[in-house]
């Protein structure tokens, strides 16, 4: 069973557009990657498929029920985690949890026991009182207390430090392991190359790539590194150059003779022909053009 599929949804706000014909589908127990520039239509993706927001057109199912006809139900297996932790004043966060297991008409005090030590969070302190990583880490609690079938995360680090980042990741590890599928959206390419075995990639509203992480980090292009001089002329397939007093540097997705041909017309007193970085690489995706 598919646990997201989405069919050409598009949503505009007013004449602006948030996302345009988006097909996805994520299975049933995957650790699914969404990564995109700032304003790529990621949120307004997640929105749309909680019901949060309607679509302009299109449709998608969580677990083969409707978002618009099933949305109480979709909602009952969902932990979500908004890019934003804004809570009700007033509350201390023991309360704010403990509200937000009532309202999924659950005890889930033992996990959520279990989830605050591991993230030490202080549960005495009132919600308007905490830093951004602690609401955060409230925001992370409330979403993950009864263990949910499909956790939908939206920019889930951002604000956390290292280590808490890391014991974050490893509780969403165990719940991927112990069958919970996992969509994470985020533009931090390094959690999703080490958590996710397959991911889409959005741009100005479109899917320009879905594929596993490591078919998506392949690249045919190499970073050419130079100390010394060369005139490369109109040499096709060069990207991304960088002159310095030492030398220059480039990505190169040309003929390698040709390349080399012209390279030894240079005064050259060190060259490197290496894999560029995943960043390199995914920037390519981010840049016009950059689609497959
Ligand atoms: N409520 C809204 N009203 C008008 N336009 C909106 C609204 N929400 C989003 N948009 C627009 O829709 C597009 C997609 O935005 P969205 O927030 O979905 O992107 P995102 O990938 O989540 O970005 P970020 O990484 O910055 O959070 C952007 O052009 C944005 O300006």
């Amino acid at each position: 069973m598919d646990a997201i599929k989405i069919n050409n949804l598009t949503k505009y706000y007013g004449k602006v557009c948030g996302i345009d014909n988006v097909a996805l589908t994520v299975s049933k127990g995957e650790f699914f990657g969404f990564i995109g520039p700032n304003g790529a239509g990621k949120s307004t993706t997640i929105r749309t498929l909680l019901g949060l927001i309607r679509p302009t057109s299109g449709s998608a199912s969580v677990f083969d029920m409707d978002i618009i006809n099933d949305k109480e139900k979709i909602l009952a297996l969902v932990g979500y985690l908004p890019s934003e932790a804004l809570f009700y004043p007033g509350m201390r966060v023991r309360e704010l949890i403990k509200f937000s297991a009532d309202l999924r008409k659950k005890n889930c005090q033992a996990a959520a026991a279990r989830l605050c030590e591991r993230l030490q969070l202080d549960t005495s302190r009132k919600v308007e009182d905490l830093s951004f990583g602690n609401r955060k880490k409230a925001a992370i609690i409330c979403a993950l207390q009864h263990e949910p079938d499909l956790l939908i995360l939206d920019e889930p680090t951002s604000g956390l430090d290292p280590l808490m980042q890391k014991e974050f990741f490893d509780i969403l590890r165990e719940r991927n392991k112990a069958g919970a599928t996992i969509f994470l959206s985020s533009h931090i390419l390094s959690e999703i190359q080490q958590n996710c075995s397959r991911a889409a990639i959005i741009r100005e509203g479109r899917i320009i790539a879905c594929d596993s992480v490591e078919a998506l980090s392949k690249t045919n292009a190499k970073r050419v590194n130079i100390q010394g001089t060369v005139d490369l002329g109109h040499l096709c397939g060069v990207r991304d150059l960088q002159k310095s007093d030492m030398g220059m540097n480039f990505l190169y997705s040309g003929d390698m003779n040709t390349l080399l041909s012209t390279l030894s017309t240079g005064d050259i007193q060190d060259l490197s022909i290496a894999e560029p970085d995943l960043e390199e690489i995914f920037l390519h995706y981010y840049e016009d053009g950059g689609a497959k």
